[in-house]
């Protein structure tokens, strides 16, 4: 590829006849008819090109939109080095609010933020607005450490934001309904060879008063209803998660379950909310003036949060309780009509959940589920504040009157300690193999290579992986376009997903990813977690990210329910070495080869513990809280046959 520099491209690229892929229709009307924004507040973002007849919908995006006629390739450009170059230094965050949490604590996966805050995403548009929530050094956890979190400076005014009034223009885009037919509800894919191996990963639960687990569906006395759509889900046989987590969450119990990727977390908590709602009877219904759910979800992002919520409306089919999902870049009026037509199972981001809740448009007093879906990532900096401020609004149960649920395949210790504040101190902590360690049904790859080598290898990796379906993270925004940029002009079928797309555009991609018309899906990290999307072969982090959270939950977007998958790195020693060391360990736990260069660079910059790292005690694999007693299983045998504790190699101390 040569000398060159991707930033000045990336800036300024010389491309102009590129048709992506992703974009075709864009200019047309919604389901709702609304077009697509294109008054000045998103001026620059969007512009038609007038590139001829032969490509009468193109546009380009305002870090395209220069103004000057593209060339062809023109992938030569060189530029100075500037000291806010995000990604040439490994920077991670693709958040507007990018220049303040580069360290600390906020570097903790999740690189991009879903500012659910309703108001248009103008590629770097509001970037000055959102500062960043600062350290007050009040004693609060979210806000003594350094580094800052994701520039909320608070939901309220954020929430105003919705209205239009100061951040931008309002939303209006109103998602399509999903389908209603139950072919649609119920489709599901295949389980993979590899599912009857869950069965020999060790299970420890820490804790007093563990219920026992289940071994079958029918174990869990549910409805017929529930059993039902489980049957026609096409779910046989329980995952591990959900061995240990139905009959814990039936108990009553509050829970922090560490599961690995794919392995079923979400119908761990859902089937055993929904058995207690049918059992208990709700409460809301479409004839009351205020809606007051009795079981409220939240997740980072809105791609993931809809897939929840078509989860809760398939396992609640034919039943009497409704769900609803709200998220940001939508019409909040939309949010608002889902809601009042009646809301048991309330599904929401974080910003859209508190508009709403600021706006009075939902009551809290009936919640009896909090559960918090990618739980690590909802506690941590980015989320953390905004969730202190849900368990502490007006009417929200206290803990000891509510459940409270958390799920995640990333646990870190320090997330772990301030999860207390949201749990009975009585929790159980579920662990599925190592807390935080990879998905062995994915065959992982690192390849040294360098930031200049890295499309040439792209390229090359895709040419044999044919139309597989494979996702490309990297590590900004603007790399993402400019990735899917350059493959669509190297004939791959492309498109990209991330925070500076509209939502349309964003549910479009990841639609368009999903049925295959393009097999290729460039991503930030706004889709490294929970999106289980079929057929997702082959993983590639284009950029390693910043944390081993991270690279978890982005190569477990392949390799999910028992299903093969595909993970291929590219290390570049200039920007990556910080991951080394964890890189080993999570590679050689899941029994994955490990380079010998890897090895020597992890040697080379040993850090002891790993803290200080990114992240603090990187393989933490148990229940950080002292004096809890645990029972390590081995789930195929039932719970009788106690194997080797993992907790004995561990740093227990
Ligand atoms: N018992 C089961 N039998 C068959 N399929 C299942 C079962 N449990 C879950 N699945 C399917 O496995 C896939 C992965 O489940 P899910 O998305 O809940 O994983 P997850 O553990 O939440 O993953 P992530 O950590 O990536 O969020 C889904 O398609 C789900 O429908």
């Amino acid at each position: 590829m040569g000398d060159e520099d991707w930033e000045a491209e990336i800036v300024k690229p010389h491309v102009s006849s590129y048709v992506p892929v992703f974009e075709k229709d864009k200019f047309s009307s919604g389901a709702n008819g609304d077009t697509i924004n294109r008054t000045s507040a998103s001026s620059g973002m969007y512009q038609e090109l007038d590139d001829g007849p032969a490509q009468p919908d193109h546009f380009r995006r305002s870090h395209f939109a220069s103004g000057r006629s593209l060339g062809n390739r023109g992938f030569s450009n060189k530029f100075e080095e500037d000291d806010t170059s995000g990604f040439l230094k490994g920077s991670n965050n693709d958040c507007e609010d990018n220049q303040t949490q580069n360290r600390g604590f906020s570097r903790r996966g999740g690189n991009e933020c879903d500012h659910d805050d309703g108001v248009q995403r103008v590629g770097g548009l509001f970037s000055s607005k959102r500062t960043a929530v600062s350290g007050t050094g009040n004693g609060d956890p979210y806000h003594s450490r350094s580094g800052s979190g994701r520039g909320r400076d608070s939901w309220k005014s954020e929430a105003e934001g919705e209205a239009g009034d100061i951040q931008g223009p309002k939303v209006t885009y109103i998602p399509p309904p999903p389908p209603e037919d139950e072919d649609s509800i119920f489709a599901h894919y295949q389980t993979g060879i590899n599912f009857d191996k869950y069965d020999t990963i060790l299970v420890e639960v820490s804790g007093h008063d563990v219920p026992p687990a289940i071994l079958t569906f029918e174990e869990a006395n549910l409805c017929q209803t529930l059993n039902n759509n489980i049957a026609k889900a096409g779910y046989t046989k329980l995952t591990p998660v959900q061995k240990y987590s139905i009959p814990i969450i039936l108990a009553g119990r509050d829970m922090m379950a560490c599961a690995q990727t794919g392995s079923g977390k979400t119908a761990a908590f859902l089937l055993p909310i929904l058995a207690h709602m049918m059992r208990d009877g709700i409460t809301a219904s479409r004839f009351k003036e205020l809606q007051e759910p009795e079981c409220i979800i939240v997740a980072p992002t809105r791609e993931l949060i809809n897939q929840i919520y078509l989860e809760a409306r398939k396992f609640s089919y034919g039943t009497c309780v409704r769900a609803v999902v709200i998220y940001g870049g939508t019409q909040l009026g939309h949010s608002i009509r889902q809601i009042v037509q009646g809301c048991n199972v309330l599904c929401a981001t974080p910003g859209r959940l508190m508009d709403i809740i600021s706006k009075e448009k939902i009551g809290l007093k009936q919640v009896k589920y909090l559960v918090l879906d990618e739980a690590d990532r909802m506690l941590d900096m980015g989320f953390g504040p905004e969730m202190k401020k849900l368990i502490s609004c007006p009417g929200m149960p206290t803990k000891e009157q509510r459940q409270t649920l958390l799920f995640s395949a990333t646990f870190p210790e320090e997330i772990q300690r301030l999860a207390g504040e949201f749990l009975k101190s009585d929790y159980l902590f579920v662990a599925v193999g190592q807390v935080g360690g990879a998905c062995r049904d994915v065959q992982q790859t690192v390849l040294q290579v360098g930031q200049y080598s890295k499309r040439e290898k792209l390229v090359e990796i895709l040419q044999n992986t044919g139309d597989e379906r494979t996702m490309v993270f990297v590590e900004t925004k603007k790399k993402a376009d400019f990735i899917a940029t350059f493959l669509c002009q190297e004939k791959v079928s492309t498109t990209s997903i991330h925070g500076d797309r509209e939502q349309r555009e964003r549910e479009q991609a990841l639609g368009d990813f999903r049925c295959g018309k393009c097999p290729v899906l460039v991503a930030t990290s706004v889709a490294a977690r929970g999106l289980d999307i079929e057929n997702v072969q082959h993983v590639i982090n284009f950029d390693l990210p910043s944390t081993i959270d991270e690279y978890v939950h982005r190569i477990g977007r392949t390799g999910r329910c028992g299903n093969t998958g595909r993970a291929i790195s590219f290390f570049d020693p200039e920007s990556d070495n910080h991951l080394a060391q964890a890189l080993v360990k999570v590679l050689s736990d899941a029994q994955q080869d490990v380079p010998a260069w890897l090895e020597e660079i992890a040697f080379s910059t040993y850090v002891s513990g790993f803290s200080g790292s990114t992240r603090g005690n990187v393989f933490a694999s148990v229940d950080t809280r002292k004096n809890y007693p645990s029972k390590s299983t081995l789930n195929t045998a039932g719970f009788s046959s106690p194997a080797p504790n993992p907790v004995d190699e561990e740093s227990w101390d």
